[in-house]
């Protein structure tokens, strides 16, 4: 078993503890029509050289869709639970939200807050995990944003911490987990197959191997003896393999998905459909955990509930895609518990607390020695 002996949570720094006025809702974006497809491709992969026939194959995903990620509407959803419980604890601050790829886009939300009068923004974004694309690049994309509207110095942006180690995320994804294992017995039963094996795959986004091995700390890689954007993931399936009752004795694995760039480059290995295909002879069923997300956006929808799921269809495998948070009700609470760590009541105590559940020093997860260009093209 892989557990660090010291449980510690990456606290607000100096400074960050602060009366904030405004949260923002920091996302990724999506389109909602079919014109809006390409120029959404373009402004995600803008200078990172994804091939156009990769793009041309994304957008067949979207197109399927009528042109729309659900991505927006969870985030809108989820804007208003979080606002919902804010308005229930008393907690008087204006929610915004706003995007990397898509409208609303962040230049228009700064320029919103600021015009709103605020001045100390808190930041969500919809990640739970520490890596470049889901931490550092939000980080850029401020900074960036900061300057074009020339409100430096104006707007104080604070980002709170990943929380793949928190109770907002691991305990709704136990009842997932135990409700998977449940629904696959289940099947293997009425299929006549009730000794079946059942096998839990992890499933998360791959990322360049490159941009994985940047990422620091040390202490981390030597105690999991995998690169930290991993090890996070695995720290928390065997959390979840541990803590739930109905998955005691299955086999698990973390599996990847949705890789892109040049087929040159390696990204994190296994693919989930390869693992499937490796696993059809020694397994009756899969329960799919998508725990590397916090909705059923595109990237969940096409690559597990269609791709996927075909895999196992073709090799005979009960198959069972579990949910993810979305607006699960103890996610958003456990959001709002993150988000009283950094706020401050008017006797200068934080509004609240989460909770880490994960096992493990998770402080300081960032770039070692700076990021480099984490996307560079191999042919360029
Ligand atoms: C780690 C990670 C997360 C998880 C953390 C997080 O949640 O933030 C994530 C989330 C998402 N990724 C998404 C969509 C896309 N990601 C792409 C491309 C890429 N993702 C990468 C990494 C990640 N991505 C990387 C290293 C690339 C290569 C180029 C680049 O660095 O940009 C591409 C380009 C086409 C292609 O797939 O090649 C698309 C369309 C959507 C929206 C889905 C919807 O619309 O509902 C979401 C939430
Ligand atoms: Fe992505």
């Amino acid at each position: 078993m892989t557990t660090a002996p010291e449980s510690i949570p990456q606290a607000p720094a100096e400074g960050e503890r602060a009366v904030y006025d405004a949260v923002l809702l920091a996302s990724f974006g999506g389109p909602e029509g079919q014109d809006d497809v390409i120029p959404f491709l373009r402004n995600v992969t803008a200078g990172r050289g994804i091939p156009d026939e990769r793009l041309e194959e994304v957008a067949t995903h979207y197109r399927a869709n009528g042109g729309v990620s659900p991505i927006n509407e969870q985030n809108r959803q989820l804007k208003s639970a979080l606002e919902q419980e804010l308005a229930e604890r008393g907690i008087d601050v204006s929610m915004y939200w706003g995007n990397r790829n898509w409208g609303p886009y962040f230049t228009d939300t700064f320029r919103q807050m600021h015009d709103a009068g605020h001045r100390r923004v808190l930041v969500l974004v919809t990640s739970a995990y520490a890596g470049y694309s889901s931490n550092d690049q939000y980080l850029e994309d401020f900074e960036r944003t900061l300057k074009d509207t020339g409100l430096e110095g104006e707007l104080t942006l604070v980002k709170v911490r990943q929380f793949f180690y928190d109770k907002a995320f691991t305990h709704p994804n136990a009842e997932f987990l135990a409700a998977g294992v449940k629904d696959v017995r289940a099947q293997l039963e009425a299929g006549g197959k009730p000794e079946g094996r059942i096998k839990v795959l992890f499933v998360t986004h791959s990322i360049p191997t490159a941009v994985a091995e940047r990422q620091g700390p040390a202490r981390i890689k030597e105690i999991f003896g995998t690169d930290v954007y991993t090890a996070q993931h695995q720290a928390l399936a065997d959390h979840l393999m541990d803590s739930v009752e109905e998955a005691a004795g299955l086999d698990h694995q973390v599996v990847f998905q949705s890789r892109s760039g040049d087929p040159r480059t390696p990204w994190l290995e296994p693919d989930i459909n390869d693992q499937i295909e490796e696993d059809a002879d020694s397994y009756a069923g899969v329960v799919v955990m998508p725990f590397g997300f916090i909705s059923d956006h595109m990237e969940v929808i096409w690559d597990l509930d269609t791709e996927a799921k075909e895999t196992a269809e073709e090799h005979g495998l009960a198959f069972h895609r579990a949910p993810t948070t979305g607006v699960h009700p103890e996610f958003v609470s456990g959001l709002v518990d993150i988000l009283g760590e950094y706020m401050l009541d008017a006797e200068g105590r934080p509004l609240a607390a989460g909770e880490q559940t994960v096992p493990g020093d998770w402080s300081d997860l960032t770039g070692d020695g700076g990021w480099g260009t984490p996307l560079e093209d191999p042919s360029a």
